[in-house]
């Protein structure tokens, strides 16, 4: 094998409703790519690592730190444990997600590193394997396991977290005609700080809430009942405690809806916002609201997207 590059795209988890359960991979309308890309190829020294892309620099300075150079370690130790030999190579992260923002960037670089990996050493691991350590190695960035970035990002489409069965995830029938409208304001918000000021208890009315809530909109994803899945995606765990994290979070909301947005919520742990818009007309005219009103910086930037039902893949 000489080169290949993997792709791996941006995520929303929650979707209001699903926290830690729920996540769905997106892509650009204009046909961009909003993800990171790893290349992968043989060398003459057992590893290196190089960092491009317009957010390279925000990657921790150590290279031991780079979520890419741990998932090489996972992935060689795991490699060993079952009689594999690990071969000389060079990876490339593209890192073109920015960091702290609510889109799965960590995802996308471990998505990207392991499959690319795999895929060097012809296919060592199943798909669920290869999913359990990406799992892991998205717990050791934000505090714990949770998969509703990764699973999303390697298997594309809306991902719901079974964990059982032998299964991490299941695909849900979605809505592929919404438009998601991303804006992601340019200031980091850490999603391991974001967990820490969760609560660690609710209320039984919060919990009857959230229950009939999430059991409602996978009811309605699978009969196809937009209205109902919209009006279902309210959140009762983390948006509450989350969105003083955020720059002027219920104001932009508020105008959001008032546009005509069917849902409004925190992309992932933020501060990304997610906007849903039924044609594209509106979802042009709440980017142009978020761009005046959201944007916060010159690292700001809002991509009207689409459901992407492919996932992580080899491009040129
Ligand atoms: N390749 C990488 N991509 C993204 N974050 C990385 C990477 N390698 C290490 N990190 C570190 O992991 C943490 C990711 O922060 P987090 O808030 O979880 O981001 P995100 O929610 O966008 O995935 C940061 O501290 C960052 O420095
Ligand atoms: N369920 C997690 C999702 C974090 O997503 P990210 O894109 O912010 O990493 C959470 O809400 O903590």
């Amino acid at each position: 094998m000489t080169s290949l590059r993997i792709y791996a795209p941006a995520t929303s988890a929650n979707l209001s409703v699903g926290f830690d359960s729920l996540g769905v991979a997106i892509s650009p309308v204009d046909g961009s790519l909003l993800g990171d890309v790893v290349q992968i190829e043989s060398s003459s020294v057992p590893f290196e690592l190089e960092n491009v892309g317009a957010f390279a620099r925000k990657l921790p300075k150590d290279l031991h730190k780079n979520i890419v150079y741990q998932a090489y370690v996972l992935f060689s130790e795991r490699l060993k444990l079952r009689g594999g030999e690990i071969k000389h190579l060079r990876l490339t992260l593209e890192k073109n997600m920015p960091i702290g923002s609510g889109l799965g960037s960590s995802a996308c670089s471990i998505v990207a590193a392991l499959v690319a990996l795999n895929q060097f050493h012809d296919n060592p691991f199943t798909e669920m394997e290869l999913l359990a350590m990406m799992g892991e190695l998205e717990g050791r960035i934000s505090g714990s396991i949770h998969y509703d970035n990764v699973a999303p990002c390697y298997l594309g489409g809306l991902q719901m977290m079974t964990e059982s069965q032998g299964n991490i995830c299941q695909t849900l029938p979605f809505f592929d005609d919404w438009y998601w409208v991303l804006a992601y304001p340019g200031i980091k918000v850490s999603t391991s700080e974001a967990r820490s000021i969760l609560p660690k208890n609710y209320s039984r009315q919060d919990m009857i809430a959230q229950a009939r809530h999430l059991g409602s909109f996978v009811h309605a994803c699978h009969t196809q009942q937009a209205q109902l899945a919209v009006s279902m995606m309210k959140d009762f765990i983390a948006e509450p405690y989350r969105e003083n994290l955020l720059p002027n979070f219920s104001a932009v909301r508020q105008g959001c809806k008032d546009l005509g947005a069917m849902a409004v919520g925190i992309s992932g742990s933020g501060p990304t916002m997610f906007a849903i818009a039924p044609d594209l007309a509106l979802a042009q005219k709440i980017s142009a609201f978020l761009e005046k009103e959201y944007l916060q910086n010159s690292d700001g930037f809002i991509h009207i997207c689409k459901v992407d039902n492919q996932g992580v893949r080899k491009i040129n």
